[in-house]
């Protein structure tokens, strides 16, 4: 597929196609069917996080669901549900604001952050029927505050204690996932570094006439280490792929979902999955969701753990460096990147 800048191809946000009442542009019909009557992956585990650090039932929960389903829905994380209704609020408030308020944040140039459309890599590359707002939350001195919105008025103050929760949250589950496997305490989290990053994407999903035809977002697998991700209450949207069949993933209004990110799959030798998963659309409804990426400092360099590499097992993946990077140029594509690093 022949290459274009971003900045060359910016189009109208879907919203604002739907405002005018524009014919559904034939660029965001997806090739392949998509399937709206699947079963419903009702066995995704619902794990205690409160639990984790105590309960070898829990812990076996934990590895069983990630190396399965390569997700988890967590409760009892810690994080009040009028808060997480709250996150949902300031989202729906912000999307719903006059596009010219929105653009006060939109993406510059050819940066990925800002709020904006699908970003156009290629000439023939299908389109998402998603309007995103994408901001990079950690390490602070990464902030583009320009790119963060001042309204609705409390939108920055509770995505900084959001952030803050989840990192909390985030290096609790990378400790667990290390004691999953029989690791030693810091094999995951100590790959890190001090500059990890963390990125939040606010996904807005209008209602879409076509349904049938037109995806969310296109199948993919998460780039990070591990996303968190804060569903809509109610509206279902994401499907998960296992062993290639699609499944909707259930909303639980207090729950985080959590995806493991190619990042884990890398460090856990393929132990863990990270799962390809995408979002479809709702003719009827809108649909918000928000993913937070947890990734390493992309400098870091990351591997599979050595303690999970031996005969039986041998080494399955390629040392990675700034992996996120590369991610969008395969996202676009269609194309896994961990397929490139895959020995
Ligand atoms: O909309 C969702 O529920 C999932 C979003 C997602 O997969 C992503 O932003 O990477
Ligand atoms: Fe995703």
């Amino acid at each position: 597929m022949a290459q274009v800048s971003p900045s060359s191809a910016l189009c109208k946000t879907v919203q604002q196609l739907i405002e005018n009442g524009d014919e559904l542009p034939d660029r965001y019909i997806w090739s392949g069917p998509i399937d709206l009557n699947v079963p419903l992956a009702s066995d995704i585990p619902v794990i205690d996080v409160a639990h984790l650090s105590s309960s070898a039932t829990e812990l076996l929960r934990l590895r069983s669901a990630l190396t399965s389903w390569g997700c988890f829905q967590a409760v009892k994380h810690g994080i009040d549900a009028s808060f997480l209704d709250e996150v949902r609020r300031l989202s729906t408030e912000f999307f719903h604001l006059p596009i010219t308020e929105k653009q006060k944040c939109a993406r510059q140039g050819d940066d990925y952050e800002g709020y904006g459309t699908d970003l156009v890599l290629f000439n023939n590359q299908s389109l998402d029927w998603n309007d995103r707002l994408y901001l990079q939350v950690a390490p602070d001195h990464h902030h583009k505050l320009h790119y963060w919105p001042l309204n609705p008025q409390s939108f920055r103050k509770v995505l900084h204690d959001y952030t803050a929760k989840l990192r909390q949250l985030e290096e609790q589950l990378l400790k667990a996932m290390e004691k999953s496997l029989s690791l030693a305490e810091g094999s995951f989290l100590s790959k890190f570094g001090d500059e990890q990053s963390m990125f939040a994407r606010f996904n807005y999903y209008p209602p879409c006439s076509k349904p049938d035809q037109v995806l969310g977002l296109k199948p993919h697998a998460d780039g990070s280490a591990m996303t968190i991700v804060l569903q809509d209450r109610d509206v279902l949207g994401l499907q998960i792929l296992k062993d290639s069949q699609w499944y909707w993933v259930p909303t639980l209004p207090d729950a985080l979902l959590v995806n493991a990110g190619d990042h884990l799959e890398i460090m856990s030798n393929g132990i863990y999955r990270s799962p390809v998963h995408r979002a479809v659309t709702n003719s009827e409804r809108e649909r918000n969701s928000l993913a937070v990426f947890c990734s390493p400092d992309p400098e870091k360099e990351i591997e599979p753990v050595e303690e999970l590499v031996d005969e039986e097992r041998p080494r399955m993946f390629k040392t990675v460096r700034n992996y996120v990077q590369t991610y969008f140029h395969y996202y676009q594509q269609g194309k896994r990147p961990i397929d490139a690093v895959r020995i």
